[in-house]
């Protein structure tokens, strides 16, 4: 049998991007399946999906009530530069600590079946969190539907906030994130002859001083990151393309679709002055995580005499968990993984150390006292 760290570590060392987690999934089936049989408890794996599985957890024949407990499973196509032994060498990399969310679901389940808890639970490992929306896609398979849901709980792991802290609000948690692509087709002219072309990359920055200069409502925020921009091939050629992947926050879906239609009227306009076409693209759209106000209260109850907890209201991270929250009463929470200085979420150099999983253990367990 395998203990959560020793998983934690494989895992670590071949993480996957999102809907591609087979090695993952065939992981986790393997290794849950052996807890099963070594403690003699009766699970059933569910794979609705190609990938990510839901271990149900029945004792409780006649009660139908469930507590539904997730962690995601899809890593980045980050390089890492940790020095872990563990470290991963294929290009992709666990630097948001989904490693550790699946370890600590992991653990939590060794514990369930071996103390052999009278409460029925399922487990998701859902997959493709990062983007593409797996949450969604798990509800959508119909598989939830089977089961009376009664509550939810995710946690995330943070270097925001030190090692063992439990920091979470009642209501938002999470901001809706959406991604959105915008691309710009122009018209490529020799570099000295700018006149005989439409230059691609001059209309996407007027696109973005004109973003800068929305009239917007300062008490409702609103976050538009773009990580990524792709223009031009040469030199001395107008580019006759360019292109915008970006992601926008706020605290409501509705909120956001409203000012996606002021970003297409700031693109109708330029396209009218300057010439060029214009294509928006949107990809996944997560709903922003509420947590339910009696989970929470009761959550804190549970857990204060243990951790420290911090109220830390809100937070411009996305999280696909929403469409959960959305679904059943839930309540996620941060967990502090920092001792020394904070590198963040989505660094190469983000690594936990190994005893948080026993720590995020130990916080899931006061859920089901
Ligand atoms: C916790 C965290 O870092 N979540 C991600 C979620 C990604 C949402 C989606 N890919 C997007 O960028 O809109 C985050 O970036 O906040």
């Amino acid at each position: 049998m395998l203990n959560a760290v020793e998983l934690r570590h494989i895992l670590h060392q071949n993480p996957e991007l999102g809907f591609q987690e087979i090695k993952t999934t065939a992981m986790l089936k393997k290794y849950i399946s052996n807890l099963a049989e070594a403690y003699e408890v009766d699970i059933k794996i569910h794979t609705p999906l190609k990938t990510g599985l839901i271990i149900e957890y029945s004792p409780l024949e006649n009660e139908n009530e469930y507590i539904l407990f997730r962690a995601d499973i899809d890593a980045l196509p980050i390089k890492e530069e940790t020095n872990a032994i563990f470290k991963s060498y294929n290009g992709n990399m666990h630097a948001c600590g989904h490693d550790v969310h699946m370890a600590i679901l992991y653990g939590l389940i060794d514990y369930v079946l071996k103390e052999k808890i009278q409460k029925n639970i399922l487990f998701l490992f859902q997959p493709a969190e990062e983007g593409g929306g797996g949450a969604l896609k798990i509800i959508e398979s119909g598989i939830f539907d089977k089961f009376n849901i009664k509550r939810a709980y995710a946690l995330h792991v943070t270097d925001e906030y030190e090692k063992g802290i439990i920091a979470t609000t009642e209501g938002i948690l999470f901001a809706s994130a959406v991604e959105i692509d915008i691309e710009f087709f122009g018209k490529k002219s020799h570099i000295a002859f700018p006149q005989d072309g439409i230059n691609a990359f001059n209309a996407l920055r007027t696109f973005l001083d004109n973003v800068d200069r929305l009239n917007l409502n300062p008490v409702e925020p609103i976050l538009f990151g773009i990580g990524k921009i792709k223009s031009g091939d040469v030199r001395n050629v107008i580019p006759s393309y360019a292109k915008i992947e970006g992601s926008i926050r706020s605290l409501s879906l509705e909120y956001t679709d409203k000012y996606i239609k002021k970003l297409e009227e700031i693109l109708k306009s330029i396209k009218q002055s300057m010439g060029i076409n214009y294509k928006i693209t949107i990809g996944s759209r997560y709903k922003e995580v509420i947590n339910n106000k009696k989970l929470y209260k009761d959550f804190i109850e549970k857990v204060s005499d243990d951790f420290k907890v911090i109220d830390c209201g809100y937070k411009m991270t996305g999280e696909d968990f929403g469409f959960i929250a959305e679904k059943y009463p839930s309540l996620m929470f941060w967990l502090g993984t920092r001792t020394n200085k904070r590198v963040g979420l989505h660094s190469p150099l983000f690594l936990p150390d190994d005893n948080i999983i026993e720590i995020g253990i130990k916080a899931f367990q006061k859920i089901l006292v």
